[in-house]
């Protein structure tokens, strides 16, 4: 099996395309193929296929094998490939994703594309559609137990779910500590992504994360998403705001015309390889 290994902000995939459906043992090939010791190394195996709605159909599976609904940076890695590989044709593509029907734009360099911008979609709010356990209109600000701490966190699912707790300092945060039981409270009956973050003004946050089914990355594009909403749900923030991640940053606009989530940000090639 043929695939490119390609990275957005160091959140990093092993792209397979070219296949009409992925394999029956996805699960176990991810975890094989995404080991960082015995396999490629990745977050995520990412597949390129047909799609009847869209351009192509882009399904992403983690790292320990469970298949997400939604990777922004994945988005924009696998847009880049299917401009640069399949389609010089146009520099706006439609995306199936399991988050629906996503626009991007690409925003070429010459012969190569640099930077992308993906619709994200509209944020989804309701507690129960997150999912969490909460029976309400919208978790903001809400208190979590783990241990002997309570967290304060906001759950904004952008297609797949993230709980963002406000902290003095994300930078220095123990994600590795707090990040895995947060992933899988009973709170979050599809476990969650879990975003830490901190603010430098009303337009610039800190954003380190725990992702579920992977842990810990250096960056999280549908993360840095639920991130800027949840910051400007609990008034810290604008809804246009530059997110400072691990691997780099990342530029996000919650739009107030029509409650869309715009991400644009970069995304790498890094090498071919056979499986
Ligand atoms: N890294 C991805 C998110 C993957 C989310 C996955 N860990 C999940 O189970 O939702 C991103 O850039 O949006």
């Amino acid at each position: 099996m043929n695939f490119t290994k390609m990275h957005g902000l160091g959140n990093d995939f092993v792209i397979v395309s070219g296949e009409e459906r992925p394999p029956e043992n996805t699960p176990d090939l991810a975890r094989r193929i995404c080991d960082r010791h015995f396999g490629v190394g990745a977050d995520g195996l990412v597949f390129i296929l047909p799609s009847e709605s869209g351009d192509f159909a882009m399904r992403i599976i983690n790292a320990d094998g469970s298949e997400a609904e939604q990777c922004g940076n994945a988005v924009r890695c696998v847009s880049k490939f299917f401009y640069e590989r399949m389609s010089r044709a146009r520099r706006e593509l439609r995306v199936e994703t399991g988050a629906g029907l996503q626009r991007v734009w690409l925003e070429p360099d010459g012969e190569k594309v640099r930077r992308v911008r993906v619709d994200m979609g509209r944020p989804v709010l309701e507690g129960k559609a997150v999912p969490t356990t909460i029976d309400a209109e919208s978790v903001v600000a809400y208190p979590v137990e783990v241990g002997e701490r309570t967290f304060s966190f906001t759950a904004v699912s952008m297609g797949n779910p993230h709980a963002v707790i406000p902290v003095e300092d994300a930078i220095a945060f123990p994600v590795e500590f707090w990040g895995p039981k947060l992933e899988v409270h009973p709170l979050f009956p599809h476990q969650t992504n879990v975003e830490f973050v901190s603010f430098r003004s009303r337009s610039e946050l800190d954003m380190r994360v725990w992702e579920r089914g992977v842990g810990r990355t250096m960056a999280c594009g549908s993360g840095a998403c639920a991130s800027a909403v949840a910051s400007a749900l609990t008034g810290r923030t604008d809804r246009r705001v530059t997110v400072h991640l691990q691997g780099g940053d990342l530029e996000i606009d919650w739009n107030e015309k029509d409650d869309r989530v715009y991400m644009t940000g970069p995304a790498e090639t890094v090498f071919e390889g056979k499986w």
